[in-house]
C-alpha cells in the first residue's frame, strides 16, 4: 500500500519559495492503476520522484507499506519517458541488468529476461540493440526491464509521451495486458485524457499554483479494456468529467 500524507514540496525560485507541492494526500492499495493527470507545472513528476525517492518531501511523508520512502528501491520501478535503455547492450541484456546487478545467477537471469520480453511482445528481437527498435518497442523494453526485478510497484512518467498516436493506443492496451497477468500497483502520469481514463480503475486530477488534487474519479468500467469500452458511451462520458476538471479549472493568477 502506498500513504502519501501531506507530503508538501516547496523549491527556492528567485529568493522566494515555489510550492510545486502544497498538501498532497492519497491512498492507494495493492495492484491499484492509478493514473495522475494535470496541467503542466501542477507537480506530477515532482509526485512520482517522491515516491520514487528521488527528491525527498520539504513535508509530509511517503511510504510504502508503512515504510517512508527514503531513497530508490528495488520494491519500486520506475519507467520514464526516455527510454534510458543501454544502447550497447541488446533488449535481452537490458532486461537482465537488473537482475545482474542484484547478483541473480545466469541462467534463472535468462529465464526471467524471456518471460518478460515474450510477455511485452519481443520475442524476436531479445537480441537486437535498442538503436534497431521503434520508439515503442524501446518504451515495451523498458516495461520488461522494469518489471524483470519484481518490483511490487510501477512509477510510470508520461512513457508513452514520445510516440504516435496510433502506437500509444497500443502501448496503452499491451500494458493492460501485461499487468492483467502480472498484476502490480501502477501510478501512470500522463497528459492525456483519454489515456487516463482508459488505463485507470481510479483516476487522480491534480492543480497548478500550488500544485494539489482537486478530485479523484474512480473509472467503473471493467476489464480487460477494449475498443468496444474506448468507444462506449461510459467511457465518453467519464472523459468528458475528466477532461472537465482539468481543464477547467480555476488557477490564481
Ligand atoms: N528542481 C526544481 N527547482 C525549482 N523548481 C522546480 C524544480 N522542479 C520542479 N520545479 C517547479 O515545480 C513545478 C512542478 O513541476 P513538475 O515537473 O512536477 O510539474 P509537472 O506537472 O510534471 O509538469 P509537466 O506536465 O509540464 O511535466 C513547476 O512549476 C516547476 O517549474
Amino acid at each position: 500500500m502506498i500513504v502519501i500524507d501531506r507530503v508538501r514540496k516547496v523549491f527556492p525560485l528567485a529568493g522566494a519559495e515555489f510550492v510545486a507541492l502544497g498538501d498532497v494526500s492519497l491512498e492507494l492499495a495493492d495492484n491499484e492503476f492509478v493514473t495522475i493527470v494535470g496541467p503542466s507545472g501542477c507537480g506530477k513528476t515532482t509526485l512520482m520522484n517522491i515516491l520514487a525517492g528521488l527528491e525527498t518531501p520539504s513535508g509530509g511523508r511517503a511510504l510504502v507499506d508503512g515504510t517512508p520512502v527514503a531513497g530508490p528501491g528495488p520494491e519500486r520501478g520506475v519507467i520514464f519517458q526516455q527510454y534510458a535503455l543501454f544502447p550497447w547492450l541488446t533488449v535481452r541484456k537490458n532486461v537482465e541488468f537488473g537482475l545482474r546487478t542484484a547478483g541473480v545467477p545466469a541462467a534463472r537471469r535468462r529465464e526471467i529476461a524471456e518471460h518478460f520480453i515474450h510477455l511485452v511482445g519481443l520475442d524476436q528481437f531479445a537480441d537486437a540493440l535498442p538503436k534497431m527498435l521503434s520508439g515503442g518497442m524501446k518504451q515495451r523494453v523498458a516495461i520488461a526491464r522494469a518489471y524483470a526485478v519484481n518490483p511490487s510497484i510501477l512509477l510510470m512518467d508520461e512513457p508513452f509521451g514520445a510516440v504516435d498516436a496510433l502506437t500509444r493506443v497500443r502501448l496503452q492496451e499491451q500494458l493492460l495486458d501485461t499487468w492483467s497477468q502480472e498484476r502490480r500497483t501502477v501510478v501512470f502520469v500522463t497528459h492525456d485524457v483519454d489515456e487516463a481514463v482508459f488505463l485507470a480503475n481510479r483516476v487522480v486530477v491534480m492543480a497548478a499554483r500550488p500544485g494539489r488534487i482537486v478530485e479523484v474519479i474512480d473509472v467503473d468500467l471493467p476489464y480487460p479494456r477494449t475498443e468496444d469500452i474506448r468507444l462506449s458511451p461510459a467511457f465518453a462520458t467519464l472523459r468528458n468529467r475528466v477532461w472537465g476538471a482539468v481543464y477547467h479549472q480555476e488557477t490564481p493568477a
